[in-house]
């Protein structure tokens, strides 16, 4: 391409050069540049063979659900369109694209961050996300983006935008990474996302992925903030490292030919007041650009700086970059099991890029992968089998958790002791309510190898779990169906009546649960029956501790992978009964309480964002069940758990309760799927003789049980 083609390219993004725009979006700005975010005595493999006997419109509707979009094949949900209207179509299609951000997070190598601009890993940058209007001159042509480096900016109530009220802050973390970048020649993987104003066409989907850059300039100019004052903040150049790669954001009939290097040349000055060198990079003419020179942005003659046009040399200049090829691969391989591997480490977690359609598609299922591209009915799916993982292994896992002591820690404001029962050692733990009173207690039943061994106990259920088809998900945990969805980290199913939470899980009614469910449930029904009158201490005991118990009716299965988890919340919807109880089974797990923002508890030690610090952790083992006993304590804490550990299952047992269920049909439904059904009594856990002894009480436990409040 010679020079007449190189300026038809900048004539056809002259209204884009020219436009000035107000910043729209804070998404480039606003967060972090987090990331988001352990044997083998190998046993027969275990394959659930979900994706070849899955019925076709159960995975339709699943996977539909998953995305909560429609199967509508003309309808590709791509956010932000109207500012594009007017655009033309992009030449060609993106190698990988998304629907949503946590797609590309969980897919992109070099963009796994879930929100912001930079993905750094270990203070590398490695990619960008380009999304929203940053700055009136940001700039993309075929080769070149020229973009705000982000960081600084301030929330304006007025707009509900991120806006630069001041200098960018020269000591800024974004700044330094991409003088890094710059310096060090580093590729970066950009994407960019459909909220940004300067894209050439329209967005083919809300995330696409535009190849490899090069940072080729970073400088500081100045433009005009809210207020009308000038404010400076920094700006980079960067370029495409591979000139043949096509550049599908192009308008079609675009011609591809690249510009060669050396055709154009971007001059330059030193400063005579700082003696820094700054390149020619408007059109108005040569201005220091380096932001701690009084000189920076002096142009001869003044001037609206958000009205200034990028030279075209600046533009069109291209570097030699054949040092830095070839390229990292973008799109990872298919995971595939290895001799070692278990099939639940966090690397079979990540997403895939669609090998048929291109699409980033999460993890969703406890199976394997299918292609989130619903819309065009892709249909793609992806399996690592399962090794069955072994309690000796889950045996390795704790001894590497006992080393970490500080795992564990009691607040003075949490009552504690124990008592024994059943078999089982009873940690006893009384967390005060808002109102000075015992509004919940913890108790935690540690399991002992007996324990673990009985007939349907927890080493049974654990290996049985593994060959089960529990239909376990990754559900949407935030803005289900936008751009902005996240799932949650583990994957989860529920039995029994339907359990209505923030996060919506399918649900089968109990008669058509697996056994090792209804085994599970059985033992936490035992160990309610058991702990109940336990939980016990010798403070003044709030209304919600009323010790009526309801066998459950519900129970809800989660499954966590390597690096899974579940974060802070409560389990007080007004649907359920006082009692919760959790069985935990395989890899250790740590679970923490924390009083909630709102309460008066525990207020020292609070973060910026209000957070407040654990007032108790303790470490979960294989076959330990945990009873959490109190309205108040739903109301007032919020617990997490994190597993350190390639494979735990959590069965949580609750009773929802018929009568709070308004609608006549769900109340019906209710009760029918919570009703375990008969013959299960083989399965029935029995525990030890001793359990039923009510006679094992202290002497402070049944002075306790007298005072008892009764509603
Ligand atoms: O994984 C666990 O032990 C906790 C599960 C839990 O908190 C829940 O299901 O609500
Ligand atoms: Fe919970």
């Amino acid at each position: 391409m010679g020079r007449t083609t190189a300026k038809r390219e900048l004539a056809q993004l002259g209204p884009i050069l020219n436009t000035k725009r107000r910043r729209v979006d804070v998404a480039s700005d606003s967060a972090s540049e987090s990331p988001v975010a352990e044997i083998q005595q190998l046993t027969p493999s275990r394959s659930l063979s979900h994706p070849p006997s899955f019925p076709e419109q159960e995975l339709a509707s699943a996977i539909s659900n998953a995305t909560g979009a429609t199967n509508d094949a003309s309808n590709i949900p791509v956010e932000s369109n109207d500012i594009h209207v007017c655009k033309p179509e992009a030449c060609d299609r993106p190698i990988a694209f998304a629907d949503k951000r946590a797609q590309i997070a969980d897919a992109l190598p070099f963009n796994r961050n879930h929100e912001g601009c930079f993905y750094t890993s270990k203070n590398i940058l490695k990619g960008m996300v380009i999304d929203g209007a940053a700055s009136p001159r940001a700039t993309i042509t075929d080769s070149v983006i020229v973009t705000t480096v982000g960081g600084g900016r301030e929330l304006d109530a007025a707009s509900g935008q991120m806006l630069r009220t001041k200098d960018q802050d020269q000591g800024c973390r974004k700044y330094g990474r991409v003088m890094d970048a710059f310096e060090k020649r580093l590729p970066v993987s950009v994407v960019i996302g459909s909220k940004n104003p300067s894209y050439p066409v329209k967005p083919p989907r809300s995330f696409c992925f535009m190849g490899f850059f090069l940072v080729t300039y970073v400088w500081a100019e100045k433009t005009v903030a809210v207020d009308g004052s000038l404010v400076s903040e920094y700006m980079a150049r960067l370029e495409k490292i591979d000139p043949h790669a096509k550049s599908w954001w192009m308008p079609a009939g675009h011609d591809t030919e690249p510009v060669p290097v050396g055709e154009f040349q971007c001059d330059g000055n030193s400063c005579d007041s700082c003696g820094k060198y700054s390149k020619t990079v408007y059109t108005e003419g040569w201005t220091c650009l380096s932001m701690s020179c009084p000189e920076h942005f002096g142009f001869e003659r003044p001037l609206n700086p958000d009205g200034l046009v990028y030279n075209e040399a600046f533009l069109l200049e291209r570097h030699d970059n054949r040092d830095i090829l070839p390229l990292p691969p973008v799109i990872p391989t298919l995971p595939v099991a290895n001799e070692t591997s278990c099939g639940t480490e966090s690397e079979f977690k990540k997403g895939i890029v669609c090998p048929q359609c291109g699409l980033c598609s999460r993890r969703v299922y406890w199976w394997g992968w299918a292609c989130e591209n619903e819309s065009a009915g892709c249909g793609f799916t992806h399996m690592v089998p399962f090794t069955n993982y072994p309690l000796s292994s889950v045996k390795d896992e704790c001894t590497v958790m006992n080393t970490r002591r500080q795992l564990e820690h009691i607040d003075a404001s949490i009552e504690h002791r124990t008592t024994s029962s059943g078999g089982y050692s009873i940690e006893m733990y009384g967390f005060p309510n808002s109102e000075g009173l015992v509004g919940g207690a913890v108790a935690v039943f540690r399991a002992t190898p007996e324990t673990c061994g009985m007939p349907n106990g927890p080493d049974e259920l654990y290996l049985n779990m593994q060959n089960e088809d529990l239909r376990l998900r990754r559900n949407p945990a935030r803005a289900k169906g936008s751009r902005r969805e996240e799932l949650t980290s583990h994957f989860a199913f529920n039995y029994g009546a339907f359990y209505k939470f923030g996060v919506f899980v399918n649900s089968v009614g109990f008669k058509d649960a697996p056994a090792p469910i209804l085994a599970g449930l059985a033992q936490l029904d035992w160990a309610q029956s058991l702990g109940i009158t336990h939980l016990i201490v010798d403070r003044p005991l709030g209304k919600s501790m009323s010790l009526k118990s309801k066998k459950f009716n519900e129970l809800l299965a989660l499954g966590y992978f390597e690096e899974s988890t579940i974060s802070y919340h409560d389990d007080g919807e007004k649907e359920l009964g006082p009692t919760v109880a959790t069985l935990s089974l395989g890899s250790p797990a740590v679970m923490r309480f924390r009083p909630k923002r709102k309460t008066q508890l525990g207020q020292e030690g609070r973060s910026k964002r209000g957070d407040k610090p654990s007032v108790i952790s303790f470490v979960l083992r294989h076959g330990d069940i945990v009873i959490m006993h109190g309205t108040d304590i739903q109301r007032d804490y919020e617990h997490a758990v994190t597993p350190c550990g390639k494979l735990r299952f959590a069965l949580t047992a609750r009773f929802v309760r018929p009568e709070s269920i308004e609608s006549h049909e769900e109340r019906q439904r209710a009760v029918e799927n919570g009703q375990v059904p008969e013959g299960i009594a083989s399965m029935a856990y029995k525990g030890y003789e001793e359990a039923a002894a009510d006679a094992l009480h202290t002497p402070v436990e049944q002075q306790a049980l007298h005072n008892l409040p009764h509603d």
